[in-house]
């Protein structure tokens, strides 16, 4: 069996093309893809996401969530930018998520179809917050309960937190790809994320991707951070 080699996605999380495509070169050596999200894609245009992508393997993450048809109709605008992952919230429900399938596989072709990921509980979201929301549940439970949902739905995989990846293993095994934020780097700011680990803690628990910003965007070196993200990643 081969171990699986967990990848690291960069999020260029600004408003400026330039500082954007900076950021994507500083890291290149490091980074596997770029994440472009609703910071830039509302201030700089879907043009700009394919151009600031380029070459590299874009995480589009623009967390759709409305009625099915409107997100089946908004996952066909998106095409044009060629992801290689795009997502939406599990918390659409099954109707929505199943919509969201049927438009990716109509918009793309076969071999340039984006992974589709259903958000599961943000990142942001510990239990205080969810109970504030009416969700009684703790953060853990909440993700298995949408993360098997999604899958059945028709994801192709989920966006958890590290603390999150074991379980959701144990529940559904190898088959949904996990794509992990809130990730922090020993002694690096927490900001606003409470579901955190290690690079290499979430490795080891078996993260496909990680998703990294400010631990390396507002780092005084951004390359020297993402190689030293990448070399946790390589143990
Ligand atoms: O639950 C989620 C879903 C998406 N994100 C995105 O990941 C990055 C994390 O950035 P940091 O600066 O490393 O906190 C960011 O672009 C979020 O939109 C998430 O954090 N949590």
């Amino acid at each position: 069996m081969t171990a699986r080699r967990t990848r690291l996605i960069v999020a260029l999380d600004t408003k400026d093309t330039a500082q954007a495509a900076r950021w994507r070169d500083q890291t290149a050596a490091s980074a596997d893809a770029v994440k472009l999200g609703l910071e830039f894609t509302y201030a700089c245009g879907l043009d700009a996401v394919r151009q600031v992508a380029g070459p590299r393997s874009l995480f589009l993450d623009l967390k759709l969530h409305d009625i099915p048809n409107t997100v089946a109709s908004a996952i066909g605008s998106l095409a044009a930018t060629r992801p290689a992952m795009l997502t939406i919230h599990a918390m659409g429900g099954a109707a929505m998520i199943a919509a969201a399938r049927q438009a990716v596989d109509r918009a793309f072709p076969p071999e340039a179809r984006p992974l589709l990921l259903a958000v599961t509980v943000l990142t942001s979201m510990d239990a205080d917050a969810l109970h504030g929301i009416g969700i009684a549940d703790d953060p853990c439970r909440q993700v298995l309960r949408l993360g098997a949902l999604a899958m059945e739905s028709g994801a192709d995989g989920l966006v958890c937190s590290p603390r999150e990846i074991a379980p959701l293993r144990d529940r559904l095994g190898g088959r949904a790809v996990l794509v992990v934020p809130g990730i922090r780097p020993e002694g690096a700011a927490m900001g606003d994320q409470k579901r955190v680990m290690t690079p290499a803690e979430a490795s080891r628990a078996g993260a496909d991707w990680i998703v990294v910003g400010r631990p390396i965007t507002t780092a005084a070196d951004p390359a020297a951070a993402a190689a030293a993200v990448a070399a946790e990643l390589a143990g």
